[in-house]
């Protein structure tokens, strides 16, 4: 960071935390349940905000308006944490070597301790010509739910959902809950591909056309376009056409690493590269959430990240914490069909599926017949604990 372009305007601060999302105010959280004075600055790209980033997909059903979802503005949330809120700001850049970081505006804050957790970002595979580009959306924070919110505007409209996970079915049944005429389009054969064995994901995608949401499976795009202000015209690639008011991208989120890469920390695909004490591989810095892969794993869900903010802050308060991630499955918030998910992190020898309708168990098996992840839908979902108990630790 060349100091020609940059005015040092603060003393070095104890701990500074990039991110106010769970990650990032669960750590500050965590720290001042134990007591910890330190001063602590949070450093925010977006409104900074308080607020549970798993309702977002919950809202459009109850009609909440984005204020409605948010717990405590970013000012309330500092005077909760007595912690500095520096929001509406991007880092640019981390000088390890000074242990100072650059703000977009061209101040430089000091730290001793700097944690990252900048989460994931919406991975957009293709690019969007610009008439449509202002109706193309995705949702990942409080800001876009509010941009969404704002041009969904009152009456019924067409949403076209591209991607079939978890992100796209839980807005796809939400949306539709609203009262909005959704349309699901994916590559995938089947709904939750990553989470759930065919004959669920089947079952899912049975509810969701019962309920009246159009899905367009195992079909790719061929084009977005626009030729009026109405109607958006994906074309794909069997010749059929789906028109929208509103495009929502759900494929997928890659963790944001850009700023500790261009620093020189260790990254990986699956994120910033951290011990089990989340330790990056620069002294005095950390990561944890969305953007940090612990000892191999990133599970992008909040169990982890609330046990990673909890070992973080004994770690730091002077009690050197390993985190552990238990056998946490997913609960997919899709009420037309309830699903819970443990998807095993090696390939299964074998899926024992039973049940029928809606209601379907699967337990994935290793050779040896132990179970190693299972997925569940319907009124399945009540064996959540019981299979819980039974499967492997996450990160044991
Ligand atoms: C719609 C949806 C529903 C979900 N539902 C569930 C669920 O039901 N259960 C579950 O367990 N998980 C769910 N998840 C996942 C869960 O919400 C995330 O794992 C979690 O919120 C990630 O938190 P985070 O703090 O790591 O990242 P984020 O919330 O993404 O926060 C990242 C922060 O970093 C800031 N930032 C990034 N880069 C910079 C920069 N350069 N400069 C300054 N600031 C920066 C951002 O502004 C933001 O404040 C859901 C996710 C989505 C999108």
């Amino acid at each position: 960071m060349p100091a020609t372009q940059t005015q040092k305007t603060s003393s070095h601060a104890a701990l500074v935390i990039i991110g106010t999302g769970m990650a990032g105010v669960g750590l500050a959280r965590a720290l001042r349940r134990l007591g910890d004075q330190r001063s602590i600055t949070l450093v925010s790209a977006d409104s900074g905000d308080d607020y549970s980033k798993p309702l977002l997909s919950t809202g459009f059903a109850k009609g909440l308006a984005p204020e409605q979802l948010t717990q405590r503005s970013a000012a309330e949330l500092g005077e909760e944490l007595t912690a500095q809120m520096v929001i509406h700001t991007q880092v640019d850049a981390l000088d390890v070597d000074n242990q100072t970081i650059l703000l977009e505006d061209g101040r430089v804050l000091g730290y001793d301790t700097l944690v990252l957790a900048t989460g994931a970002a919406p991975r957009l595979p293709f690019s969007l010509e610009p008439s449509v580009a202002p109706r193309c959306f995705a949702i990942n924070d409080l800001d876009d739910y509010r941009h969404f919110h704002s041009a969904l505007g009152h009456g019924p409209a067409r949403v076209a959902i591209i991607g079939a996970g978890l992100v796209g079915c839980e807005f796809a049944n939400d949306l539709h809950a609203g009262g909005h005429h959704v349309s699901v389009i994916a590559p995938e054969g089947s709904l939750l591909p990553r989470l759930l064995p065919p004959p669920l994901g089947n079952a899912l995608s049975d509810a969701f056309s019962e309920a009246g949401i159009n899905l367009h499976l195992g079909r790719s795009i061929d084009s977005i376009t626009s030729e009026s202000d109405e109607d958006i015209v994906l074309r794909l690639d069997n010749g059929d056409t789906v028109s929208a008011d509103l495009v929502l991208m759900a494929t997928g989120l890659a963790p944001r690493t850009a700023l500790a890469e261009a620093a020189g920390l260790s990254v990986s695909p699956s994120g910033i590269v951290v011990d089990r004490q989340l330790r990056t591989s620069h002294t005095h810095i950390y990561a944890l959430g969305d953007v940090a892969c612990v000892d191999g794993v990133n599970a992008m869900y909040v169990q982890p990240l609330q046990a990673s903010a909890k070992a973080l802050a004994a770690t730091l308060s002077g009690t050197p914490t390993p985190v552990s991630f238990g056998a946490w499955p997913v609960v997919v918030k899709t009420p037309l069909l309830p699903v819970v998910a443990y998807p095993p992190t090696t390939t299964p020898e074998r899926w024992r599926i039973e049940g029928e309708g809606g209601d379907i168990s699967a337990l994935a098996e290793n050779k040896d017949g132990r179970l190693i992840g299972f997925a569940l839908t319907g009124g399945c979902v009540r064996r959540k604990v019981e299979l819980s108990r039974a499967a492997p630790a996450l990160l044991g």
